[in-house]
């Protein structure tokens, strides 16, 4: 039997920007089940990065496969979730947040099956739970604020339940108890075997769930190993983590993490 392939892979990727060299040789392979954190400073790459990996911006060098398949072949989307940085939620459309969250399920229609089913219904109701925006379900996407805008976006991926999560700072501008509700979808989603490629600042609730971090300098990959040490509450005698992934040895040693 062959093995499982990697939800990603990355072999010497490059990519250049208005003449500007972004990434500059990553490697990267992310396992299946494992939460990774893509952390550095601003401009570092991670958002090109990701975009990268899902083929939404091309390689000037080297090779990237979605499930041993590149971008440009690849076609089984609703195996992917994807949480862009910021977007006008609804694209300038106006949108309610239940139809943004329902777009989460295209990827699993068919020609066979174009209409809403009771499986989309759910999925899209058990996501708006999730996020805690039920009632806002027949509100105009864009009057909502920026960080219950983030919350539809993470609602969207969910509604699709795919295998692999990709997020782009998914806490940016979210209240301390939503972050706190987001980790708590995302240990589910994790105890499920589910895949979580996640950018961010600050990891705050997220640091327990994160395997694995990786640390982008100016397009390189700097460190690879262990999460950040916890701060705050989180480094108090006493304090109880969930540590679904304690990581079983850090290649490198985390020490230099600074971001701007
Ligand atoms: N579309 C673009 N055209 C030209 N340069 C770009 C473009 N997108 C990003 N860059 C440049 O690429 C570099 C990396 O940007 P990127 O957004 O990947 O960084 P980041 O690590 O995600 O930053 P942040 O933490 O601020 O979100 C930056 O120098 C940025 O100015």
């Amino acid at each position: 039997m062959s093995p499982t392939p990697a939800p990603f892979r990355m072999t010497g990727g490059r990519v250049r920007l208005d003449g500007q060299e972004v990434l500059r040789g990553v490697d990267l392979r992310v396992e299946p089940g494992e939460v990774l954190a893509l952390l550095g400073a601003n401009g570092s790459g991670k958002s090109t990065l990701i975009r990268a990996l899902l083929g939404l911006v091309p390689l000037a060098g080297g090779s990237t496969e979605i499930y041993g398949v590149p971008p440009s072949r690849f076609r089984d989307w609703r195996r992917i979730g994807y949480v862009p940085q910021r977007l006008t939620v609804g694209g300038g459309v106006p949108a309610t947040v239940r139809e943004v969250v329902s777009s989460g399920r295209i990827a699993r229609r068919s020609r066979l099956r174009p209409f809403s089913t009771a499986a989309d219904k759910e999925a899209v109701r058990r996501a708006l739970e999730s996020v805690g925006l039920t009632d806002r379900a027949s509100h105009p996407a864009q009057r909502l604020s920026g960080g219950q805008q983030q919350r539809v976006l993470i609602a969207r991926a969910l509604a699709g339940e795919p295998d692999t999560f990709v997020m782009d700072e998914p806490t940016a501008g979210v209240d301390t108890a939503s972050q706190a509700a987001l980790a708590e979808t995302l240990h589910t989603l994790v105890a499920q075997g589910r895949t979580i490629v996640l950018v961010a600042h600050e990891l705050g609730p997220l640091e327990p769930l994160i395997s694995r971090a990786v640390v982008l300098e100016t397009g390189r990959v700097a460190h690879v190993g262990a999460p950040p040490p916890p701060e705050g509450d989180c480094a108090k005698p006493g304090h109880q983590h969930l540590h679904p992934h304690a990581p079983e040895a850090a290649p490198t040693p985390l020490t230099t993490w600074n971001p701007a």
